[in-house]
């Protein structure tokens, strides 16, 4: 009988944040990336319609199952295991995404001054050579922020840094001035907990020092 061969595991990182790159990066994984052009607003409309609101958890996980989905549609290596992330931030129960203009990032922080919101990180795991078994987990990180001034956040929207990012902040940039303090963990923040990631992983078989370069 012929020994069955299993192909070495291959993580594909199904997002172009380069938060989550350099998460993985630091966390000492090998990996490879590959966009998944998903359209977050089609996806979120059509859960909406079909199952009504989702809360701002569920808006991350389902947008990350869909952009893991989608790139592990396409032909991979046996061996390759597809993981999509999306973070959303919550504040008052109300789920925010990026700012996109200064405008709404200027709007934004003038509501996170002094405030307290969660970050919610969605991850979706899909084992290419058994896409029935994907599985995925929500991270969610209290994040309080200091209050800050008005020329502050002028200077902060006019960095453009905000503009890109779920919640109009980042824990690793400039916004690391303004956050008091956190409760969960960090990298979650950034948009990947490398501790969910290690779950998911033994979930699919599969050790995390398996894929240490
Ligand atoms: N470096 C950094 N990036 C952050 C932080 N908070 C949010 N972000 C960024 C990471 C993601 O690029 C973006 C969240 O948007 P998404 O989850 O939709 O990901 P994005 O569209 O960037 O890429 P993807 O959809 O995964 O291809 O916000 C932070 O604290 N640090």
């Amino acid at each position: 009988m012929s020994e069955s061969t299993t192909a070495p595991a291959r993580l594909l990182l199904a997002s172009a944040s380069w938060g989550r790159k350099k998460v993985l990066s630091d966390a000492g994984l090998a990996f490879e990336t590959q966009v998944s052009n998903v359209d977050e607003d089609a996806v979120l409309a059509q859960a909406e319609a079909e199952h009504g609101p989702q809360t701002p958890a569920q808006t991350a996980l389902l947008l990350a199952k869909s952009k893991a989905l989608a790139v592990a549609a396409s032909d991979h290596p046996a061996g390759t295991l597809v993981l999509g992330c999306d973070s959303v931030f919550e504040l008052d129960g109300v789920a925010y995404g990026k700012p996109h203009t200064p405008e709404v990032a200027r709007e934004r922080w003038r509501q996170l001054s002094g405030a307290t919101g969660v970050l919610h990180s969605g991850h979706w795991l899909v084992d290419t050579a058994d896409p029935a078994s994907a599985r995925g987990r929500v991270s969610s990180t209290v994040v309080r922020f200091h209050k800050v001034s008005d020329a502050e956040i002028e200077a902060y929207v006019a960095s453009g840094e905000p503009l890109p990012c779920a919640g109009a902040f980042t824990i690793d940039g400039l916004a690391a001035a303004f956050i008091e303090s956190i409760e969960g963990n960090f990298q979650n923040v950034v948009g990947l907990d490398v501790s969910v990631l290690r779950s998911l992983l033994a979930q699919a078989g599969v050790q995390i020092i398996d894929l240490w370069k």
